[in-house]
């Protein structure tokens, strides 16, 4: 078995590093050939996750034609890039793709599936959950999702993904799977903005639950189902978003509600999302209040302002 992985920061390198510990040959593609051949050279990826080892059946490359020539093919880049990426791309026709980002795309509108699905006639899926790259690389348990519409399709990635330190349940959900997976982050970012301004435990997790109605209420005008909501890709990802320093959408919450500055070179998909998500629920008249919130925090909105008018509104029932 071989898989490929376009896109080698944090996630497409432990998810490398995870796959090839079990002795299947990963091919770690990144854009930069210099890169690359530093990461070949130290055996570790320096930039971004520089204390996990390669395993000796992790290749880094630069050679595209290196991962396209696998089994399977990982997309781990932002959402905002993926479909410039997918464009360059000369696939073989029945080769999986499993989109391994978490967002929705501000242009369309649509999630890493549905993108996918656009451009290729491939078999399309997404492998979402609860995870840091982190820990992930260091060999800690985790359990993810891998959304496929075909079972046969979903049922053998679930098999070649799954790793000594990374369970893989299936679901044929897609959409469900794509919007937990993106929405969860801008409930992090909100999550973050509370406790940044010093608001309180209580306040994080009337916004967690808040949001997680948002997610549900989303999903469910979309088609997509509530179990899949209630499941890793959904709850269980938003729960770790929202409680843990180790995630760049609730540091960057972190920063707004302490009116710092954050860097703008991090990978934070919630912020292109919650615009994205907030364009749709006008479209579809969806009322997602903490999203908007999100969105004016965005926009310099005074964080004690934004909470007021979140709070004021008229008192309905949960
Ligand atoms: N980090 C995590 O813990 C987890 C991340 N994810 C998801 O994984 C996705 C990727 O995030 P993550 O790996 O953390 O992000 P990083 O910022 O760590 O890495 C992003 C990678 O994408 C590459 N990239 C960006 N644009 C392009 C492009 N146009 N063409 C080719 N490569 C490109 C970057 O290349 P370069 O270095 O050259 O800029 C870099 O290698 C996100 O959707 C995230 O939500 C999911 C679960 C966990
Ligand atoms: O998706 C993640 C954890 O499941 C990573 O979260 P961040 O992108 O906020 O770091």
């Amino acid at each position: 078995m071989s898989v490929g992985i376009l896109g080698a920061g944090a996630f497409g390198t432990a998810l490398a590093i995870s796959i090839a510990s079990g002795r299947t040959t990963v091919q770690l593609w990144g854009r930069s050939a210099d890169d690359m051949a530093e990461q070949a050279r130290q055996r570790r990826n320096p930039r971004y996750l520089p204390d996990a080892a390669y395993p000796d059946t992790l290749h880094p490359t630069a050679d595209l034609a290196e991962a396209l020539g696998c089994e399977v093919l990982l997309l781990a880049v932002p959402m905002q890039r993926l479909r410039d990426v997918l464009r360059g791309l000369d696939l073989p026709p029945h080769l999986p793709l499993v989109a391994c980002c978490k967002g929705i795309e501000l242009a369309t509108g649509l999630g890493p599936v549905r993108l996918i699905s656009s451009l290729k006639p491939n078999p399309a899926a997404i492998l979402t959950g609860p995870s840091f790259a982190q820990d992930i690389a260091k060999g800690l348990p985790t359990a993810l999702t891998l959304a496929c519409a075909d079972p046969l399709v979903g049922t053998a990635l679930q098999h070649k993904l799954s790793t000594a330190n990374i369970r893989v349940y299936y679901i044929s959900d897609t959409l469900g799977a794509e919007l937990g997976g993106a929405l969860k982050n801008v409930m992090a970012i909100a999550c973050g903005a509370a406790i940044g301004a010093g608001l309180g435990d209580s306040a994080r997790a009337a916004l967690l639950t808040r949001g997680f109605a948002e997610m549900q209420r989303m999903a469910h005008h979309m088609g997509a189902r509530a179990e899949t909501l209630a499941g890793l890709s959904g709850l269980g990802d938003l729960a770790l978003t929202c409680t843990s320093e180790l995630s760049r959408n609730f540091r960057l919450g972190l920063t707004l509600g302490r009116g710092e500055s954050f860097d703008k070179g991090v990978t934070v998909e919630g912020a292109a999302t919650a615009r994205a998500t907030l364009d749709q629920a006008k479209t579809h008249g969806i009322d997602m209040p903490i999203t908007q919130t999100v969105v004016r925090l965005l926009d310099g909105t005074d964080l004690h302002k934004a909470m007021d008018d979140l709070l004021s509104r008229p008192l309905k029932e949960e």
